[in-house]
């Protein structure tokens, strides 16, 4: 009988390699990233995010996450540079976030835990589509930006925020039009590099991580407001959307790279 994967108990993180046997694998994400471990590259390049504000398409709630989705049929909105070898596809954003502002980041950096954690989802095309580029070690680049809690929130952030009361339980969504999401990026574009999976169920290791060192700025209003997404469909009991978010995995023998020193 299918039980979906989650974040519970019974269906969470320590359950997901019994139906996703990559799991436990040995290039998984999210890692701890500890500065003692860190190798700095002077050979990395910046990366530089080209996206058309017409690819914004929809905004969704999956029970899982809330994502935005992009037109990704081709190069319209691309990521290149940094630790890439060419162009990759925007193809959807998501975010990942706690029970409270003191937890809720996947990626961990010297011991602190940020209140979340976005993710921009792009793939390579010179595979023929995005499930076959999951195949592929090459195949996906996500660029990861944490959320911090603090006074003076990112602008940027409310136009996400706004759309919330529309895709309130699982399965709703509703237009999101004329967004570039480079608006949400932090002032500096220093980065961590190393080669993982994806950290949602099946787990495949197909992803170059770029991740941002610098977190951007949010209320805890509107950490509030990600809380107020529910996991379930409108006409199930409400089970709040919070604590999305994996466990660091053993990093093993992979380096991390930063772009700074
Ligand atoms: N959180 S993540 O970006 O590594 N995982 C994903 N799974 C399918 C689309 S994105
Ligand atoms: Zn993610």
């Amino acid at each position: 009988n299918y039980y979906p994967w989650g974040y519970d108990s019974d269906n969470g993180p320590d359950q997901w390699h019994k139906n996703y046997p990559f799991a436990k694998g040995r290039h998984q994400s999210p890692i701890e990233i500890n500065n003692k471990e860190v190798h700095y590259d002077s050979s990395l390049l910046p990366w530089f995010a080209s996206y058309d504000p017409g690819a914004a398409k929809t905004i969704l709630n999956n029970g899982k996450t809330c994502r935005v989705v992009f037109d990704d049929s081709f190069d319209r909105s691309v990521l290149r540079g940094g630790p890439l070898p060419g162009v990759y596809r925007l193809r959807q954003l998501h975010f990942h976030w706690g029970s409270s502002d003191d937890h809720g980041s996947e990626h961990v950096v010297n011991g602190v835990r940020y209140a979340g954690e976005l993710h921009l989802l792009h793939w390579n095309p010179k595979y023929s589509n995005y499930l076959d580029a999951k195949r592929r070690t090459d195949g996906i680049a996500v660029l990861a930006i944490f959320l911090q809690v603090g006074e003076t929130p990112k602008a940027e952030m409310k136009r996400i925020l706004e759309e919330i009361n529309a895709i309130k339980t699982k399965g709703k969504n509703a237009p999101f039009p004329n967004f570039d999401p480079s608006i949400l990026f932090p002032k500096s574009h220093d980065y961590w590099t190393y080669h993982g999976s994806v950290t949602t169920p099946p787990c495949e290791e197909c992803v170059t991580w770029i991740i941002l060192r610098e977190p951007i700025i949010v209320s805890s209003d509107q950490m509030a407001k990600l809380r107020s997404l529910s996991k379930n469909a409108e006409n199930e009991p409400d089970h709040p959307l919070v604590d999305n978010w994996r466990p660091t995995q053993p990093r093993y023998f992979r380096m991390v790279s930063a772009s700074f020193l």
